[in-house]
């Protein structure tokens, strides 16, 4: 299996205002995908959306393949010949090879279809060592274009790389022949290295911002439960049995006294005077406690104590009042006769065997979280072990030179404690996770930073980053993620507020899937965040089965009268009351949610969810005049 890397630009000044509006580059990351096989699977790193601008264009393929280093571009749209179709001539700027052949493929071959295809000028070339492809703009016909190309393109990219081996092969299956030097396809087997232009910055991103439910989406389709084990149930609190449990044994195991006082054999005339002798005691644990009693006999019984087997009623000491007693102690008591002063039923107070749990009683369902009475439980049916979702090992780290440990004290050098650090480990261990590592704190460098993730994807199996996933040059996160770690980045960018740079990746270590959560530095980012996306996770890995935070209605404590574009997660306190019919949500620190403000997110209760401006009109600003808000859907976080 070879892994193929692509990655997709879409040139389009109406996408780029409004990025939803972009389906030819979602068509063609589709195409791909359905392209994988057992023989080559195709890897999207990235795709991004630039206006019709040659300049721009220009710089989003130079940076791509300079940082990316992807085995092919694609770029959708801007090949026509109105005036702002600048694709082709950009891409020139970038190729140092042109492949006219390709070129002339999509269009004699769209001809068939279309004569439009006469007024399209598409480029293919090569930059370094990445394979750049112009394609149409509509989705109809960039997919069709790709399709035509498609056959030789694995071949163009062994060639391209300078794969001979592969190439070798692909020469002798096309020719029926055993490999040959020379070849006819006008491949150069000497790759070719073009100026790369250090002191540019890629401009935008180049990831798409994907919608928080997508996300939510690609993560779970990542995140394997973890094994089961078989763990002593004294190390199992919270965490999910996998197995059903059945009783193998009764509880109570004989019959018990539920009261303290007297385990009597009634006599069976109801009418006899009701005074019955004292012959001995049951105690709760004790031995020797079968004492045969014949009618109007008793024993001085407490609660839990085994009953002798002919005692058939327990009568409570407050019930009874002493007839007579001995002169001296006998087994720490002088009674010697009591009073019964009520009407007695046969087996009155008295637990039989299997009362609380039959035998072959189902105890425990599957899947199931381990809390205290059902641990109680599982003791109390003889369980020493049983088998649970293993827990992952999680690693949180921080990056950034500013940053310094908590107990430094002040400085005025631009420094700043790592707060970021605690919050996220503290909520780790809030969810009960056993295993949380330190996996330090990375300087904004590139050793600093290989060495602080290599060293935690060894530990962990889940690895929560903050910082270093945005724009700035020295955000080495995602591209040293990729470089360093052949990782693939399955999101970069978010349509949410805060977190927008949120990323998610995996990677394979020593043989086994890593889960990597690059979570954005600011403080308040990163929480919602870990919020949104690591707590549904962790708890999908162990087993739960209702792993997403309940959504419940709440109305806001004041009206919202302002919505950004991107769909916004706002702290707020939810004050459950039997005034109102629907909680209320107080909006911590309302005058000033920024995402650096961890103010804004002390004692939050509920993330509520205000929609992106674009998705409401008019209407969702009317509220009513009794001063509170909205009504919206709010995550609950706890209670
Ligand atoms: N040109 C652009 N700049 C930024 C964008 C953007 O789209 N274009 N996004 C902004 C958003 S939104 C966020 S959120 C931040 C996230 O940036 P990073 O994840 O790369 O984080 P840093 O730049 O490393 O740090 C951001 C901020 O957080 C503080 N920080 C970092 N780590 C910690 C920690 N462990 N404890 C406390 N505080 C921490 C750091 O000092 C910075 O102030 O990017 C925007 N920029
Ligand atoms: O998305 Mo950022 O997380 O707004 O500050």
């Amino acid at each position: 299996m070879t892994d193929l890397t692509f990655a997709v630009v879409t040139v389009s000044t109406t996408c780029y205002d409004d990025p939803i509006r972009d389906h030819s580059g979602p068509a063609l990351i589709k195409y791909m995908a359905d392209k994988s096989n057992n023989t080559v699977q195709w890897i999207h790193l990235a795709s991004t959306v630039v206006p019709d601008n040659q300049t721009h264009v220009k710089e989003t393929l130079l940076k791509l393949s300079a940082e990316l280093h992807p085995h092919l571009i694609l770029t959708t749209g801007g090949t026509g010949i109105s005036p702002d179709d600048v694709t082709p001539e950009a891409t020139r700027e970038v190729i140092t090879r042109e492949i006219p052949g390709m070129s002339q493929t999509m269009v004699a071959k769209s001809l068939a279809i279309t004569p439009m295809a006469m007024i399209s000028r598409p480029v293919c070339g090569i930059y370094q060592k990445t394979l750049i492809i112009n394609l149409p703009g509509s989705v109809k016909g960039c997919v069709e274009c790709l399709d035509f190309v498609y056959p030789i393109l694995r071949h163009a990219i062994d060639l391209i790389q300078n794969k001979r081996a592969e190439v070798a092969i692909t020469h002798s299956a096309m020719q029926g022949k055993t490999t040959r030097k020379h070849h006819s396809c006008g491949g150069d087997h000497h790759h070719h290295v073009g100026p790369v232009n250090k002191g540019e910055r890629l401009r935008q991103s180049p990831y798409p911002m994907i919608s928080v439910d997508d996300a939510m989406k690609i993560i779970f389709e990542q995140a394997n439960k973890m094994p089961i084990i078989d763990k002593p149930l004294t190390e199992c609190l919270n965490y999910i049995c996998t197995e059903e449990v059945v009783a193998k044994e009764p509880f109570p195991p004989f019959r018990a006294s539920v009261k303290d006082g007297y385990a009597v054999h009634l006599y069976s005339d109801q009418s006899h005077e009701q005074i019955y002798e004292i012959i001995g005691r049951s105690d709760a644990g004790g031995e020797n406690n079968n004492i045969p009693l014949n009618e109007g006999q008793c024993v001085v019984i407490n609660t839990g104590a085994k009953l002798p087997d002919s005692a058939n009623a327990v009568i409570q000491i407050e019930d009874t009042q002493v007839h007579e007693y001995h002169a001296t102690k006998i087994n720490g008591l002088n009674e010697k006769s009591i009073r019964i002063n009520t009407v007695c039923s046969i087996n009155q107070d008295i637990r039989d065997i299997g009362d609380d749990v039959q035998i072959n009683e189902l105890v425990l369902e599957k899947n199931v979280s381990l809390g205290p009475a059902e641990l109680g439980l599982l003791a109390t049916v003889g369980l020493q072990s049983i088998r649970v979702y293993d827990q992952p090992h999680v690693a949180v780290l921080s990056t950034g030179n500013e940053l310094m440990p908590i107990d430094e004290p002040s400085t005025n050098n631009g420094k700043i404690r790592d707060s970021n650090k605690i919050m996220l480990m503290s909520a780790l261990k809030n969810l009960n996770i056993q295993n949380i590592i330190d996996g330090g704190t990375a300087k904004d460098d590139e050793i600093s930073v290989i060495q602080t993730l290599q060293s935690a994807f060894e530990l962990a199996d889940v690895i929560i980053s903050t910082g270093g996933v945005s724009m700035g040059d020295k955000d080495l996160i995602k591209s040293i993620l990729i470089e360093k770690f052949h990782a693939t980045i399955h999101f970069g960018r978010l349509q949410m507020k805060p977190g927008k740079p949120t990323t998610f990746a995996t990677c394979e270590i020593n043989g086994k899937k890593k889960l990597f959560f690059g979570l954005p530095g600011n403080p308040v980012s990163a929480l919602v965040s870990y919020w949104l996306f690591v707590i549904p996770t962790l708890k999908h890995m162990m087993g739960h089965i209702q792993p997403h935070h309940p959504r419940i209605r709440v109305q806001l404590n004041q009206p919202i009268e302002y919505l950004d574009p991107r769909p916004e997660y706002i702290r707020v306190i939810i004050e459950w009351s039997t005034k109102s019919s629907i909680p209320i949500a107080s909006i911590v620190s309302p005058d000033n949610q920024c995402s650096s403000r961890l103010l804004s997110a002390r004692r939050c209760t509920g993330l509520a969810c205000l929609p992106s401006k674009n998705d409401v009109d008019s209407s969702f600003f009317n509220t009513n005049q009794d001063g509170l808000g909205q009504q919206i859907d709010c995550l609950l976080l706890s209670l």
